[in-house]
């Protein structure tokens, strides 16, 4: 794709950048005339459509090499270079056709079993159970043959423990001469997991097969009990367990100046669920290929599902590749039987399977572009000729998903990794913990939600976007009146970026200039986030740059609603210009301010910007030597990533800090007391003391840091319940009691923002909630 893009002259460049909506017509006809005219072009175009079987399809099933993949993995697996032979086994099962047989075994079952047997070689029962599942409905036969002489998979029930000890392809290493019953502990696992049908149907396998008449009276029991706890939970449809169907009325409305956009017809307490829905279509994004599932987007785990009939996608279970590929076939067995897919969705991948790998290849946008065609041309039966769409009529259908596809998110911080191994919370440390509580947004997929297209962006939102695997739910953060909008956010928000970052990014990634309030009104967040401060040591006055003044010059002014305020909220700050916000946040009392770059906001006193704007750079750089930070820290930048570095050892850590020190000093002694930089610097370095072992430093740093963020987001920000997090967990390694508070304060925000999926979104608010309740008691 660069390769073409590249050649796409200069002029035509030129033309695309400046041109209007009424040039898309044009403009596409020169592109593809362009095109048409470049062997480049045709090659890759013959190289997306190539047949599977060739090797230019890249994206068909290989029999020979899942083949060579198998011995390799087995070789691996002997020599106990375990996660080596799961990648080879793993990939082994993405090449291997469905229906070919090596030394007279499926080859894929062979694959899930040897996979099976090491899992259960790296501890993970339930991954290894999984897949010897798979490898029986591949070939039923096996159970019969296999299973009960034990020549060839060997499960033992150990104390409800599972234990696979030898399997088809791989030397035998512990076999228990068990009495090998696999579909009872698969039928338990199963009830566990809520698949009753599965765990009915396993039950009575095992029933049939047992030859004694205690074991078989036994088994009844179970299932009786399975049967009662079933009519119990029956009442409660799996998919409502934890989605509630909001009941709350909307409306779509005009309004002046953004569109439609949607508003509550009555009073809308805080926290509550405004929408939930699910895609109308969503692509899975490049990175995460190889580490999300393809279907639902959650991560994958170790036991990968490949899809039956090309090599591409991978699926976190067997439900989510029907869903994604359509219900499967495959010869001579039942495989399948077991799955009813609920395809209220069309199969997304099914349309793209077999041969044709652009999915891998063209940007997402396309990919999604693509899937909204095939769903809109099946949904109304009428299969037209993609090929025959206008051009003008693809370009227009682009346009508009970059500008109402969502990105779809998720929370990634290490402590998610570790939550559901049982003894963890056991060994956890809590000083350790803070380490690992750093969170950050990963995007993972971008999905059409068509009702929640509706709704506009604000910088200030009212209200909450997040996803439970492909649903997307929506959630008051405050009490919204009847006819207020109801707005989210695209991305971008006061406290975490100034107006202009924000402004710029809506416009690249949007297209849109943003008339949110946060944008068209002064704000306080604004004004301070990126400012120094005054050279007045006696004034608390803010000096901004000229880029930030210029942005905030632009606001439109509005009468002076508040001006008899003593005291401003973020949210507050609505109907009042720049002077007044000025005067009534920042105190001043004169009535010449001068709101140009280099003049004090409170006191009206000048600085040279440049000179200043110079010890602060070479402070930062200073402290990036410690702590590889930067000036503006962009979000996507993990903090975590970038300390990597410079926290490799806790001698390297300590011999540095005074350093730091000096140079943060030197910082708050520039910069204005609530610039969001000093937030960063003082986060980096409460995460250093920490990681010396040193938590009252720790804590003292981590509130300074928290305590200038609250003046940016306001107290009951999202942001701010990650940070108290991190603040309760030092105070708990501390054993400092006033962890109960924030942990109260963080709980009440983590509620309002996810409700009762708070702790599925952060795992880590369970575990301070169980230590608050242990310190309570
Ligand atoms: C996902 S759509 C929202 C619905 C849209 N207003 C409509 O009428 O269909 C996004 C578009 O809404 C408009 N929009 C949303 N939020 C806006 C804002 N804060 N300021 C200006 N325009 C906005 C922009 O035109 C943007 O491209």
């Amino acid at each position: 794709m660069e390769k073409l893009k590249c050649v796409v002259p200069e002029r035509l460049k030129r033309r695309v950048e400046e041109s209007h909506i009424d040039d898309l017509p044009s403009l596409s006809s020169s592109l593809l005339q362009l095109f048409l005219s470049l062997p480049q072009f045709h090659q890759l175009i013959s190289e997306l459509a190539a047949e599977p079987s060739t090797q230019a399809g890249l994206c068909g099933k290989n029999e020979g090499a899942a083949l060579d993949l198998k011995q390799k993995g087995n070789q691996c697996y002997s020599s106990g270079d375990h996660s080596q032979a799961l990648r080879c086994y793993s990939q082994a099962l993405r090449l291997a056709p469905i229906d070919a047989h090596h030394t007279g075994k499926n080859l894929v079952a062979t694959l899930y079993l040897n996979r099976a047997s090491l899992f259960h070689k790296m501890g993970l029962p339930m991954e290894s159970l999984r897949d010897c599942s798979r490898a029986l409905e591949i070939s039923p036969c096996y159970p019969k043959e296999g299973l009960y002489n034990c020549s060839w998979l060997g499960l033992c029930v150990l104390r409800h423990k599972i234990y696979i000890s030898c399997c088809m392809d791989v030397p035998p290493s512990s076999c228990h001469g068990c009495s090998v019953k696999v579909h009872i502990p698969r039928g338990k696992v199963n009830a566990t997991l809520g698949n009753y049908e599965d765990s009915v149907h396993d039950l009575s396998v095992a029933k049939d097969m047992e030859p004694s008449i205690g074991g078989k009276k036994q088994i009844e029991r179970e299932l009786d009990m399975l049967a009662r706890h079933h009519e119990k939970t029956i009442a409660k449809p799996a998919s409502q367990k934890s989605v509630e169907i909001p009941e709350i009325k909307l409306q779509c409305v005009k309004t002046p100046d953004k569109g439609r956009g949607m508003v509550s017809q009555f009073d809308i307490p805080q926290a509550s669920l405004i929408h939930a829905e699910e895609p109308y279509a969503v692509v899975i994004l490049k990175h995460c290929r190889e580490t999300h599932c393809h279907y639902c987007l959650n991560e994958l785990p170790a036991d990968t599902i490949p899809c039956i009939s090309c090599s591409l996608p991978l699926y976190c279970s067997q439900h989510c590749q029907v869903q994604a590929g359509g219900p499967i076939h495959i010869p001579d067995t039942t495989v399948g039987s077991n799955f009813k897919p609920t395809l209220e969705c069309i199969p997304e991948h099914k349309h793209e399977c077999q041969g044709v790998h652009w999915p891998a290849i063209l940007p997402s946008d396309v990919v999604l572009a693509g899937r909204v065609v095939v769903k809109t041309m099946e949904q109304k039966g009428q299969f037209t000729d993609v090929p025959n769409l206008s051009e003008t009529l693809i370009v227009i259908l682009l346009s508009q998903i970059r500008v109402n596809s969502i990105a779809v998110v998720r929370m990634r911080s290490n402590t998610n990794d570790s939550y559901d191994q049982q003894d963890w919370f056991q060994n956890f440390s809590f000083g350790e913990a803070e380490a690992a509580s750093s969170v950050e947004q990963v995007r993972v997929g971008q999905a059409l939600y068509k009702a929640a297209s509706l709704f506009n962006h604000s910088c200030l939102p009212n209200i909450h976007a997040y996803f439970m695997s492909r649903t997307l739910l929506l959630r008051t953060t405050e009490f919204v009146s009847g006819g207020c909008a109801l707005e989210l956010s695209y991305g971008p928000q006061v406290g975490q970026w100034d107006c202009k970052d924000r402004l710029r990014f809506l416009e690249e990634e949007y297209f849109f200039r943003c008339w949110c309030c946060g944008c068209s009104e002064v704000n306080e967040s604004d004004l301070v986030i990126s400012g120094f401060c005054c050279v007045n040591p006696n004034c608390s006055g803010v000096v901004l740059d000229n880029l930030v003044a210029n942005c905030e010059k632009q606001k439109p002014k509005v009468p002076e609603t508040i001006s008899n305020k003593s005291h401003l909220q973020v949210h507050e700050l609505k109907d009042i210009d720049i002077k007044k916000v000025a005067q009534i946040s920042l105190g001043q009392t004169q009535s010449s301010c001068h709101v140009d770059s280099g003049y004090c906001l409170k006191c009206g006193s000048y600085c040279n910007f440049a000179s200043r704007s110079k010890e602060v750079k070479k402070a930062w750089t200073d402290f990036r030597r410690y702590a590889r930070s930067t000036y503006v820290l962009p979000i996507a930048c993990s903090l975590l990533d970038r300390l990597q570095d410079s926290i490799a050892s806790k001698d390297t850590c300590s011999t540095n800090l005074p350093d730091a020190l000096r140079s943060l000093g030197l910082l708050r002694s520039i910069l204005h007391a609530y610039n969001k930089g000093i937030a960063e610097a003082e986060d980096i370095l409460a995460k250093a003391f920490c990681f010396i072992g040193d938590f009252e430093p720790a804590r003292d740093h981590c509130k300074a840091s928290i305590e200038i963020l609250v003046k940016l987001y306001g107290p009951n920000h999202i942001a701010i319940g990650y940070e108290l997090a991190k603040l309760a967990s030092i105070q708990l390694a501390l054993g400092d009691c006033t962890a109960v508070y924030n942990i109260n304060r963080l709980s009440a925000i983590f509620s309002t923002y996810y409700g009762p999926h708070a702790g599925i979104i952060f795992p880590y608010l369970l575990v301070l909630e169980r230590e608050r309740s242990r310190i309570i008691q």
